[in-house]
């Protein structure tokens, strides 16, 4: 296990070239949101369009719309209840699965609709969805990013036993794609194809909801723009994410995942080179 440095940040946020335009950065799709779990894709979409994506748009129940855009008039929304192939084949990166509920049926449009060169993250009840139904994973360049629960539910390695590098890289190699695995823990391991990774940073200040639906808002926002290096896009997405926590409890007994979000600029900006 290779434990991160900030150096990956470095590596990953550019600065932006100067005839660049909203398309450069990257079309996101984010697929969640039931009636009851609105809050969920407005945390996903406030962190990919604070992380720079160019173009976000949320596919989600209509009682989310005006929420939604009175916290971020920059997302675009399109009810979940349509089809939604054409917004799928349209985008970089599509997220499912944050506050998604029991909606079945919209994982596995996706993973019919989705392509091998688009990038996919699945996440929160997506991933409980898969487990619970067998579902295939779709050939597309795939990240999930469960909490040790939901990976328990799906690899069937247990808890404790997720302590052991190897049965998590054994789990992640018997699918039949191999995902980057974004294990999300106090000190989260990220799983590439060859390597795993552990982020020093981080700290109990992040345990409230929506943390993760944030994250996984980052990692949308960074693989969108930063092409380069999938895995290395992922890798700077969760140390940024926990870093920026790590300094706003310097002054906060809790970090809200919506402060988070606000941060992720300013932060980022100090790292572009
Ligand atoms: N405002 C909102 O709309 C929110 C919506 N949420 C959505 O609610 C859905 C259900 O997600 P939940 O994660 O709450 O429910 P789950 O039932 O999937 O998992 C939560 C349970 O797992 C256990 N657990 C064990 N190890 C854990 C770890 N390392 N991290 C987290 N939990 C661990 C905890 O005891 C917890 O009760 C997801 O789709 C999620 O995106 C949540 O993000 C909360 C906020
Ligand atoms: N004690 C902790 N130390 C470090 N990070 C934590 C801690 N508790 C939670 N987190 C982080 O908060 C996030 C929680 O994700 P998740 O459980 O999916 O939240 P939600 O679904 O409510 O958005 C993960 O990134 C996890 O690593
Ligand atoms: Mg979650």
């Amino acid at each position: 296990m290779k434990t991160l440095t900030e150096d990956i940040l470095y590596r990953v946020i550019k600065k932006r070239a100067k005839d660049s335009h909203k398309g450069t950065y990257g079309r996101v799709l984010i697929i969640g949101g039931t009636a009851q779990f609105g809050g969920a894709v407005i945390m996903n979409a406030l962190a990919a369009v604070n992380s720079g994506a160019g173009l976000v748009t949320v596919a989600t129940d209509p009682s989310n719309f005006t929420a939604l855009h009175s916290h971020l008039p920059e997302a675009m929304v399109v009810d979940f209840n349509e089809d939604l192939t054409e917004y799928i084949k349209k985008s970089d990166v599509v997220l499912i699965g944050s506050g998604l509920g029991d909606r079945i049926d919209l994982v596995q449009h996706t993973f019919y609709a989705i392509l091998p060169r688009q990038i996919l993250i699945v996440d929160g009840s997506a991933l409980t969805l898969v487990a619970e139904h067998k579902l295939k994973w779709p050939k597309s360049r795939l990240v999930l990013t469960p909490h040790q629960m939901e990976w328990q539910r799906l690899s069937g390695v247990t808890i404790n036993e997720q302590a052991f590098e190897a049965f998590n890289m054994l789990a992640q190699q018997r699918m039949n794609v191999e995902p980057i695995l974004v294990l999300k823990q106090h000190h989260t391991q990220i799983y590439t194809n060859d390597c795993a990774f552990e982020i020093p940073v981080g700290g109990p200040y992040q345990a409230t909801g929506g943390m993760g639906d944030t994250l996984a808002g980052m990692i949308a926002g960074f693989t969108a723009q930063f092409m380069l290096s999938f895995s290395e896009a992922i890798l700077a997405a969760v140390y940024a994410h926990s870093a920026i926590a790590d300094e706003l409890a310097e002054t906060r007994y809790i970090t809200l995942p919506t402060e988070i979000s606000a941060s992720i600029p300013e932060f980022m900006h100090r790292y572009s080179r």
